[in-house]
């Protein structure tokens, strides 16, 4: 097992990840004092749940704590005020209190949503993260959780760190492909705005991430969640350096938005975003591989590089100006300026970028 911390003073905590870790889940809850006297409440979707649900609940009633479960349906639609609700009326009816725990066990969706419930029910409950997808390892760490609005991602929300991440590499097994290669988007998203070696790990070992190999995905996650819990541990709020972690989310954000929360999943459009991202480089002076790699690495890992034909550009452009990076009318981008490095900049022109929103509907790939 490898372990991590997400260092926030006195709301420090750790990142375990590990095979086997779901079984062992009753003696790590034990060890960070979840309480056995209130009730729990398991969120999991109707994917997810038949494979995990059941022996979670199992093991932590064996061992005197008191579960309850909540299924959303699987998708981005259950980020929604509506799906929010619901679970606030299955948290009354089971009982939980002020001392109740919330246990996310899922991808980004469950995670984003489960967070915001723990983040508002009573003001505020202690949240756990069991994250079983790739992608979930940017999403289950660093306290961001949300709902969205028709008009805008994740644009209801809080900052609600959890208490524990604990990652069972086992459960990525069982994933859809389709979900394996959108989770890559941010694992190369992480080396791209941090470490350059990891990227050319990256594009050295993606046939090895796509076929699940456990060495490979235990290091990549591993790397992954290290830039995410330094990011974080150094600007919890987003006051500056924790906007580069929104490398592709601009474009990628707008993308699905204007597309209704389901023709494109949010790794797919993060990929798209980030060639929009590493075009953008290129006008600011940004060396020509910066790009190349970009779209080499994304494209080994089976994710798009060209924005689909029927996209709206001006659409594109109207949900950008909801990003929350958008303040004092100007265009704020993360930009990279070389392999492993971004800078944030702000008052870009909106005419290149939607120059370059036009250029990704003619990119190769
Ligand atoms: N809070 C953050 O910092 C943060 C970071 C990145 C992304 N996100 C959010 O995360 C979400 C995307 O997360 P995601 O890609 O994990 O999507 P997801 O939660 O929808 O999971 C992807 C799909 O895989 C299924 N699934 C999950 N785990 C499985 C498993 N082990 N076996 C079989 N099927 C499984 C799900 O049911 C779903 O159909 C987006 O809403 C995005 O905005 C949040
Ligand atoms: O944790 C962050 O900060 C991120 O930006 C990580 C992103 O991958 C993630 O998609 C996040 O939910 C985006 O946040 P938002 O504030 O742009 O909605
Ligand atoms: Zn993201």
């Amino acid at each position: 097992m490898r372990e991590l911390t997400v260092d926030l003073g006195e709301r420090s905590y750790p990142i375990y990840i590990g095979e086997g870790l779901l079984q062992e889940a009753p003696s790590f809850f034990e060890k960070h004092g979840i309480s056995k006297k209130s009730p729990l409440l398991i969120i999991s979707d109707d994917k997810v749940a038949p494979h995990y649900l059941e022996p979670l609940a199992n093991a932590l009633s064996a061992a005197g704590f008191q579960p309850s479960t909540a299924i959303v349906s699987s998708g981005e639609s259950s980020k929604s005020l509506a799906v929010l609700e619901d679970l606030v009326t299955h948290a009354l009816k089971a009982g939980l209190d002020r001392k109740s725990a919330i246990v996310a066990l899922g991808g980004g969706v469950v995670g984003d949503l489960a967070g915001f419930v723990a983040a508002s029910y009573m003001r505020g409950v202690k949240f756990i993260q069991i994250p079983t997808t790739i992608l979930a390892h940017d999403s289950s760490v660093g306290g961001k959780v949300a709902v969205n609005h028709p008009l805008a991602k994740n644009i209801i929300g809080a900052f609600h760190q959890p208490e524990m991440v604990l990652y069972d590499l086992n459960t990525l097994q069982t994933l859809p492909p389709r979900d394996v290669r959108a989770g890559l988007s941010e694992v190369v998203k992480h080396g791209f705005i941090w470490d350059d070696a990891f990227v050319q790990w990256c594009d050295e070992n993606s046939e090895r991430l796509l076929a699940l190999d456990p060495e490979a995905l235990g290091y990549a996650l591993y790397k992954g969640c290290s830039v995410k819990a330094a990011v974080v541990s150094k600007d919890e709020r987003e006051n500056d350096l924790r906007a580069i972690l929104n490398l592709g989310h601009t474009i990628g954000h707008a993308l699905e938005a204007v597309a209704g929360y389901g023709e494109l999943l949010h790794g797919e459009a993060i990929s798209i975003g980030m060639i929009g991202s590493a075009k953008l480089g290129l006008r600011y002076g940004a060396p020509e591989d910066v790009y190349t790699t970009t779209k080499r690495v994304l494209a080994k890992c089976g994710l798009p590089v060209k924005l689909p034909e029927h996209f709206d550009v001006d659409a594109i452009m109207e949900a950008m100006m909801h990003d929350k990076k958008f303040s004092e009318s100007t265009m704020i981008f993360v930009v990279p300026t070389a392999i492993g490095e971004v800078e944030i900049k702000k008052d870009v022109p909106a005419s290149w970028v939607r120059e370059i929103v036009e250029e990704l509907k003619q990119e190769a790939g």
